[in-house]
């Protein structure tokens, strides 16, 4: 396995000229929680096993000049990384310290801090008045030229002008004593050694934010509300620079950390116009040393030089990835704003690197953003530059942290030469103009520019003194001489400071010509702008209208569904009712129908209580009844049994296929039946009536009940009796006694069908209808 351990030695050497980063760990959310950064020595750390990026190289260590961890406070941040740079700023040198990581690592913990732990910007402030104490200045003897240069005023201007500034109230704070309290940061005393007694100081400060690539002076008070957009332009030594940036002249940390205060009040303000956050944009906090020597000689300053270092403090806005934050309209803006100046700083330090490495020319893309054409000076030699790499070593913010950890890689292999104090200004007390050009060792003395020499002395020719004339014409003569070689020098100086101010008009002029330009450029842009808003706000207009008519319509379908739902309610409440009417009523019934249940069945009881009685009665009843007729009709059966078998007989010798099991079996039955089934024919039978002769019509009252009847002479087939609809039997016979007297006799039977399919008629019955003469003669007992 290829271990890919990478551990980058810095050699000393390399120290003082490469961008020093240092790491800050900030302390975890969560105490629980496992750091994703493991710190491998007090320069390395590695991303441990809890990080699990796709991207992580394994055993991967990143070197830095020193990890504070932790446990490390703002002190011991300080000390280590700004300190130095404050040591520089007093001497004039330039120095640039800027925090880098993802939002929330601690950028603006570690650059401001609070009260009780003052950031690097407060502790700056604080060693700076610790160490200058009485040294300061006066007040507006220097002055910002709003050009990143410096003017000198006379005393009697500074006066004039703190004069004035009492008078108007101008630069009075507004701030009220309990924020001011509130404001101040706590101060250690710590002082600068190398503060250079025969100096006066004067401490300026500005802040300026970046926010959507467009630059904004915070301490601009031309405008409340509004900020405006400046522009980055370079002075005469090429050095860039905010163009009309608001620097405000401090002489107490108090003053200093007031317009801090009021620079983040205003910014927190405009960025609620603009809908922003603080951590969205790069903000930069410049302190300004400016350092007078004057030299005296005697009671009048001989010469009087200016140094000035700067200090950039810049908090850069979090390097976050928009995917992550799933950013839209504004926001997703923004962050691809931040992004992009953070690439172009990233791809400008590494081409910077390369060319320093490879010996390359490559075009270092400062102009793609405001950030790096702003800290062009920087990086290309101007001052030290350091950084602050913050990291929260949350597990969510691993492969963020991997991004940053490799931007530090690359920015700590860029070499930057080593920043020296020079004189950046200079301006005699009495002179008005402020020359623009000033070398580095140039001095210029309390004198008039231009010098004709030593005056000629006055001679009295006294041709009776000869000696004296003389030795007065040979002065005159030296005089002239020294005024002479003074003239010849005067021109040659007069020439070069000709050249020279020809130069600064060409100068001059290129300048007014490439602003004549950005003018133009930028007046293109307002009228696009212009156009682009008068478009949008005709787009904002139709909409609101669309919008307006969507409210209305919303409102009305609102009423509808109002309405309906009201009627929706109604019903509802019908309803319940209504199922609560029909339980109650369920509820009736069934008390009802057990009632009913109950009655019925007592009823039902004693009916058949009463009818068993009954029956037990009757059953008795018909016992006596039936030994009674048993004992009459045993006669009577013998002779009707004996009367039946001969019609039978007769009637099977006319039809035979009439099936008879057997005499036996009929006379039985009929026997057996006769009492049980007589007149037991129902309402459906159908009768087989069997007329063998052709009986008489008798107009007896009572007739034979055969509703449903099929009559036939004789029994032809089978199928006569067999019929499954006919279930009764009748054969009819009729007798005449000769007086007049006729009887009709119908004998019944029941048609039972057999196993074989045949049938069998089983006598149950015999009807007799009688019909007497009116004028017979009443029969002897012999007859009868
Ligand atoms: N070293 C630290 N010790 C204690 N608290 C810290 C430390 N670093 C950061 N914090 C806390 O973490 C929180 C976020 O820090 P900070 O606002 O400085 O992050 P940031 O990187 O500036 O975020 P943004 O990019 O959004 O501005 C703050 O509440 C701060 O107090």
């Amino acid at each position: 396995m290829n271990t890919l351990k990478r551990e980058k030695q810095l050699s000393n050497s390399d120290l003082h000229d490469t961008v020093k980063v240092f790491c800050r760990l900030r302390p975890l959310q969560d105490e629980c929680e496992l750091p994703s950064i493991k710190l491998v020595s007090p320069t390395t750390l590695t991303l441990s096993s809890e990080c699990k990026t796709k991207q992580i190289r394994k055993g991967c260590n990143y070197v830095f000049r020193h990890v504070f961890t932790s446990y490390s406070g703002q002190r011991e941040v300080f000390e280590h990384v700004a300190l130095p740079l404050l040591e520089d700023l007093i001497t004039g040198k330039n120095g640039l310290l800027f925090t880098y990581g993802v939002t929330g690592s601690g950028k603006t913990y570690t650059l401001t801090g609070d009260q009780t732990s003052p950031g690097i910007m407060p502790s700056c402030i604080n060693t700076l008045f610790n160490s200058v104490g009485d040294r300061q200045a006066q007040k507006y003897l220097i002055k910002s030229d709003r050009m990143n240069g410096f003017e000198m005023q006379s005393e009697n201007e500074a006066l004039e002008e703190r004069f004035q500034e009492t008078k108007s109230g101008k630069r009075l704070r507004t701030i009220k004593k309990t924020v001011a309290d509130k404001i101040m940061y706590s101060n250690d005393g710590t002082r600068l050694k190398n503060i250079n007694d025969e100096c006066i100081y004067s401490i300026f400060v500005s802040y300026t934010e970046i926010y959507n690539n467009a630059v904004y002076d915070l301490l601009d008070e031309s405008n409340s509300k509004i900020l405006q957009a400046k522009i980055i332009r370079e002075d005469w030594q090429k050095n860039m620079y905010v163009n009309g940036v608001e620097e405000v002249e401090v002489k107490s940390a108090a003053e200093a950390f007031e317009l801090f205060y009021m620079g983040q009040k205003r910014k927190r303000m405009a960025h609620t116009l603009l809908n922003a956050e603080s951590s969205r944009s790069h903000s930069i906090f410049n302190i300004r040393v400016v350092q007078l020597i004057q030299n005296v000689q005697g009671d009048i300053p001989s010469e009087t030089m200016i140094k000035v270092g700067q200090l950039s403090l810049v908090d850069l806005a979090g390097s976050e990835r928009c995917n992550r934050t799933n950013n839209t309209g504004i926001r997703l803006k923004e962050a691809s704003s931040i992004n992009n100046s953070l690439m172009t700083l990233r791809t400008c330090l590494e081409v910077l690197r390369e060319n320093q490495t490879t010996g390359s020319t490559k075009v270092i893309p400062y102009r793609d953003s405001r950030l790096t054409l702003l800290f062009k000076n920087y990086f290309e030699g101007e001052g030290q530059v350091r950084m602050i790499v913050c990291i929260n070593p949350s597990e969510q913010d691993c492969e963020e942290n991997l991004q940053v950890l490799k931007f530090a890689e690359i920015t700590q292999e860029v070499q930057v030469t080593k920043p020296e104090s020079r004189y950046q200004q200079f301006r005699t007390p009495n002179a008005k103009s402020t020359p623009r050009e000033t070398p580095k060792t140039t001095k210029s003395k309390g004198v008039p520019a231009f010098s004709f020499g030593p005056k000629i002395p006055i001679i009295k020719l006294d041709f009776e003194n000869l000696e004296e004339t003389s030795a007065g014409i040979e002065k005159v003569l030296k005089c002239l001489q020294v005024r002479k070689i003074r003239g010849v020098q005067n021109k040659r100086e007069f020439s070069s400071k000709e050249k020279h101010f020809r130069k600064r008009l060409l100068n001059i002029n290129q300048e007014s010509v490439l602003t004549q330009a950005e003018v133009r450029n930028l007046k293109a842009i307002l009228k696009k702008e212009k156009l682009l808003s008068q478009n949008l706000n005709v787009k904002i207009t139709d909409l609101e209208t669309a919008n307006h008519c969507m409210q209305s319509k919303n409102n009305e379908l609102e009423n509808v569904v109002r309405t309906l739902q009201l009627t929706i309610d109604e019903k509802n409440l019908k309803l319940n009712q209504n199922c609560l009417e029909q339980q109650k009523n369920k509820q009736k019934l069934a008390i009802q129908s057990e009632k009913l249940n109950k009655e019925l069945e007592d009823k039902l009881r004693q009916q058949r209580y009463h009818m068993e009685v009954e029956m037990q009665a009757k059953d008795l009843k018909l016992k006596k009844m039936k030994e009674i007729i048993e004992s009459e009709e045993v006669a009577h059966e013998q002779q009707f049994a004996s009367e039946m078998f001969s019609k039978v007989v007769e009637a099977n010798e006319n039809n035979p296929l009439h099936n008879f099991s057997s005499t036996a079996t009929t006379r039985s039955t009929l026997t057996n039946k006769n009492t049980l089934n007589r007149g037991r024919a129902k309402a459906g039978d159908v009768w087989l009536e069997h007329n063998s002769i052709k009986p008489i019509p008798l107009n007896t009252v009572m007739q034979p009940s055969m509703k449903k009847r099929k009559s036939v002479d004789k029994l032809k087939k089978a199928a006569d009796v067999t019929n499954a609809k006919q279930t009764k039997y009748c054969l009819i016979a009729q007798e005449s006694d000769g007086a007049g007297d006729v009887e009709t006799k119908l004998y019944k039977g029941d048609i039972i069908p057999t196993c074989g399919g045949g049938a069998q008629v089983v006598f149950n019955g015999v009807e007799c209808l009688r019909e007497e003469s009116p004028t017979r003669m009443p029969l002897t007992p012999r007859d009868k």
